[in-house]
Formats: C-alpha cells, structure tokens, sequence
C-alpha cells in the first residue's frame, strides 16, 4: 500500500540479516520502521504486536526462522527457533502453518544450506501473501458491487454501500492488501461508492487505530463507531453487508476472530445482514471441525483492558486507568463464530458457502 507517496508492505529484508516492520503499537500517531535482527527480536515483535494479523504473523515468523539460524543453522538451531517463534501467540493458525513450511523445507538441507534457503522460502511466504490477498479483492470486490447494484436498483450506481468490518484485517494485518479490506480497496480502486464503519475492537482498538489510519490514508470513507453499535445501525438499514477477517477457520466454516466477531455475526443473523469472511487458504485449519471447542483462544494481559494508551493534546504518549485499581480483569483475545452466522467465505479461489462442502469445492486437493 501506499503512505504519501511511498509503497510499503509490513514486512521486507533491508539487508544482510535485516528485517524490517511497522511497529504498528506506534500507529496511528507515529509510523515508525523497527529492524528484527533475531529470533528473539522476531518473537518479542509478535509476541507485543509490534507485527499482529494472522498472515503478518506466519510471515514474521518464517523471516523469524530465517534470522535465527544465521545464528545458528543446527537441527537443534531450526526446533529451537520454531519452537520459541510457536510459542508467541497460540490463536492464529498461520503462524504454525509458516513453521510447518519453514521446517520442511530446511530440515532435510546441509546447515551450510540453510540460511539461505530459509531467506527465499520467507520471502515466497511473503509474496503469496500478496497475490492471495490480492485474489480475495477481487472476489469480494464484485460481492460489494452486487449490494451497490441493488441499491441502485437499476439506475446509476450512487448510493454508497455501506461495509461494517472489525478489527483490523486491512494491508496492516497481512503483507499487503489486507484480507477483509482488500475488497474494500478493490471495490474502491473500482469507483463504487462505499462507506466503512469501522468497529474500535476494544481493548487493543485496532480498529480504531490501524483500520481507521489505514482507510484514511487511502481515502476510503468512513467512521469509527463503539463496538456496541453495530447492532443498532443493522437494525435501522445502515450497514449492507459486514466483512471481517479471521485468525482460523476450520474445515467445517467456523470462523475464529478477535474478540466481539460472533456478537457481530449474531446481529447480522438477526437483521438478515450478510456476513462474510476474507480467508486466505492458509488460515484454513484443516485438522479441525469444531471451533468453538477446538480452537485456542488467547488470553492476554489484564492491562490491555484497564489501561488506555494514547496522545496528549500537547502531543505526548501517555499511559491511563480505566478500572478501578485491584479490580480483576479477564482479557480473551478472540471468539468462534459458528458457521451457521457465516453467508460466505471469501478466499483467492473464489466465495464459498462456510461448510465443507463449500471449502472443499475450491480446494478439493484436501478431499
Ligand atoms: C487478516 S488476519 C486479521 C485478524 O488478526 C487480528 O488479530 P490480532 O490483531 O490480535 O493479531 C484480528 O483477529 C483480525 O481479524
């Protein structure tokens, strides 16, 4: 994507034993590029979310694996560096995919191989990613020209259709384009009128902060609303379709997101708003029919509920309390939305109906 001028994506070599990222905790008031030299550094950004997003992660990772065994190309150096790289966040599955991948490709290599095979196999992680993402876009682009078509009812396309997404699955969280807004900015590249509500995604308001800074930066309309507020504009005929990203979805459509997802979905249900899902092929958890009950779901840290990080007027950084001090605090990461609230998975092969079935017929090779 591109910020004043200059194209950027997440994540890029910037030189021998250099990886580069956007320290997205720093957004939306400061953009700032932080070098990973290390595994430790690697796992430190994923782990803070300094790199966050199911592709971003399994891409960190993979470069992750690349840098660690500059330091050490053993077959003690490769498991060490997959098994601290897993240990990061348990949710999205991209992240065991990568590893899965980065270690089938090196393990069977000589160490003075590896280093360098690694390199290239972070870099093709990186640059499917793209491609895919680039796929979903279009796909997804035709389903929000279809709500446009029918608000025009035949006439010029004009009245916006309005997009309800959360969280973040924009170019943020992934290499580029994005998941659940690379239709967005598909359709938009396209000139059909659309509008964003953006939900905050309390407590780490990456909508807030990434999806709002994103769309702003690209000029797509929009308008940040409290998570709680979604419901409402269904019920009164202001959102024409929701889209929203996922961490993983099993082989049977139930949808894995940040937390409030299935709130979301459960008022789409109710108010006959459709409600889709941009899903790369490699957040498919194939192992899996059972999402609610199979899935991890993280739990972080207490603080990111009690505290609110933000900018003074004067412009400096400070740290808040929201709760009262002592007051316990449950912080769960994500939620399951069942494949019943699902109208439809967007992947780079195409929309499918969440069963099955439906990922079966654009993926048969996992028959
Ligand atoms: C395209 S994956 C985006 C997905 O990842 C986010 O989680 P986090 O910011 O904690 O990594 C969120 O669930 C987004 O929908």
């Amino acid at each position: 994507m591109r910020i004043d001028g200059t194209a950027y994506r997440t994540i890029w070599p910037d030189g021998e034993g250099v990886v580069a990222i956007i320290d997205q905790t720093r957004l939306p008031h400061d953009f700032a590029i932080v070098r990973l030299t290390s595994l430790e550094e690697t796992a430190h950004a994923i782990r803070a979310m300094l790199v966050r997003g199911a592709p971003l992660i399994g891409a960190a990772a993979a470069y992750g694996v690349a840098l660690a065994l500059r330091a050490d190309a053993s077959d003690r150096g490769l498991e060490r560096a997959c098994a601290t790289l897993l240990a990061t966040r348990p949710t999205a599955v991209n992240l065991r995919w990568a590893l899965d991948r980065m270690r089938g490709r090196l393990a069977p290599l000589p160490e003075s191989q590896r280093v360098e095979a690694a390199e290239a196999e972070a870099a093709a992680i990186a640059d499917e990613d793209v491609e895919i993402n680039r796929s979903i876009g279009l796909h997804g682009a035709a389903l929000i020209r279809a709500a446009a078509e029918r608000k025009a009812q035949g006439k010029s396309l004009g009245e916006p259709v309005n997009v309800l997404t959360h969280c973040n699955a924009g170019w943020l969280a992934t290499v580029d384009w994005g998941t659940a807004l690379a239709p967005v900015y598909a359709a938009f590249e396209q000139g059909i009128p659309l509008h964003v509500w953006v939900d905050e995604t309390r407590p780490r308001n990456q909508g807030a902060s990434l999806t709002a800074w994103e769309l702003k930066h690209h000029g797509v309309p929009h308008t940040v609303i409290a998570d709680n507020v979604g419901g409402h504009l269904m019920q009164h005929g202001k959102v024409d379709l929701c889209i929203v990203g996922t961490d993983r979805t099993t082989a049977t459509g139930d949808v894995c997101n940040k937390i409030g997802t299935y709130l979301k979905a459960l008022a789409a249900h109710d108010n006959g708003v459709p409600f889709y899902v941009g899903l790369p092929s490699p957040t498919i958890d194939w192992t899996i029919a059972d999402g609610v009950r199979e899935i991890p779901i993280e739990e972080r840290d207490g603080r990111e509920v009690s505290e609110l990080t933000g900018r003074t007027a004067d412009g400096r950084i400070e740290t808040v309390r929201v709760t009262p001090d002592g007051s316990p605090v449950a912080n769960y990461g994500f939620d399951v939305t069942p494949a019943r609230l699902v109208t439809g998975l967007i992947t780079e092969r195409g929309v499918c109906p969440a069963t099955r079935d439906g990922l079966l017929g654009l993926f048969p090779e996992r028959g």
